[in-house]
């Protein structure tokens, strides 16, 4: 399923959190989208699965407007929030089981298995959640998504807090899913090299706008060749930039050389 956001324009109070925002999510893709703090992404997210509305402009997923059918679209949509709470009394697999009867989904061993896909073992599983670490946490809160085998996935910060190990299993459960699946899968990261490994295309977000788009390849080498912010083309180019970071570059150039925000964007660059 597509994704399409038109001139989005979003506001708490004071606060500009999205100023005519656009961006086009081809079906089937695997898109990261990166931005500094507070840049709009959890904001975005959140009006992608009608969360909340925006003030102007239009979402859609698979062509279907989220403002006036946004339950339609969380049927077919798996939401990561960037923070998850779950209920302490409960076991893992009652936290599926609470998602699976809330969505209408049929009892057929969907649970055991989303449990399998994120690598918890069945034992983690019966135990409460309350003894969960941030990395059972996470995956439960993935498993949680998976069950109703949907069509698109966004995930908010997946990987924040995660081990090295932990983000590798991770980044396997993405692989997977978009191998076997056509599934859209959206996420934001501030680990730049995470977008260059798993996703075909990303958007670098600052202050709710959408400052260079297109595939992955493409921002990077026009960022190296000095060809400025990319468009949103539908071909990959030949020069490859992800052997050179060059992802990195196509974030400075994208933000304006801003050097609170390119500061941080090294430092976690490199973090696991
Ligand atoms: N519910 C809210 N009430 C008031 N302001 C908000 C609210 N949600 C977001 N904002 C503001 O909107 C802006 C965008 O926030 P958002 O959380 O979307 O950014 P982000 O890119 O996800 O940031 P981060 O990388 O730090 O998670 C920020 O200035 C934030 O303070």
């Amino acid at each position: 399923m597509r994704i399409d956001a038109t001139d989005v324009r979003k506001t708490y109070g004071d606060v500009t959190a999205l100023d005519g925002l656009s961006l086009s999510v081809p079906s089937g893709s695997t898109y990261g989208i990166i931005g500094t703090n507070g840049a709009g992404k959890s904001t975005l997210f959140r009006l992608l699965v009608g969360h909340d509305r925006p003030d102007a402009g239009t979402v859609s997923v698979g062509g279907t407007d989220v403002t006036e059918a946004g339950r339609r679209v969380r049927e077919r949509v798996g939401y990561l929030p960037e923070h998850v709470g779950f209920p302490d009394g409960l076991s893992g697999r009652e936290v599926l089981g609470v998602h699976r009867a809330i969505r209408g989904l049929p009892k057929d061993g969907r649970t055991a298995d989303a449990i399998e896909r994120v690598g918890l073992t069945q034992e983690e599983a019966d135990r409460r959640v309350s003894g969960y670490s941030n990395g059972m946490q996470r995956r439960l809160g993935l498993a949680t998504v998976l069950l109703p085998d949907p069509d698109v996935l966004i995930l908010d910060e997946p990987t924040a807090g995660l081990d090295p190990r932990g983000v590798d299993e991770f980044h396997a459960i993405v692989g997977e899913i978009t191998a076997e699946t056509d599934a859209t899968v959206v996420f934001c990261s501030h680990v730049l090299g995470e977008v260059e490994r798993l996703c075909d295309r990303a958007a670098v977000l600052h202050d709710g706008r959408v400052r260079a788009a297109g595939s992955v390849d493409e921002l990077a080498a026009d960022a190296e060749t000095g060809n400025g912010v990319a468009g949103d083309g539908d071909e990959p180019t030949t020069a490859s930039g992800r052997d050179r970071g060059g992802l990195r570059a196509a974030f400075r150039e994208a933000i304006g050389g801003d050097a609170t925000h390119d500061s941080q964007a090294d430092s976690e660059e490199v973090a696991p």
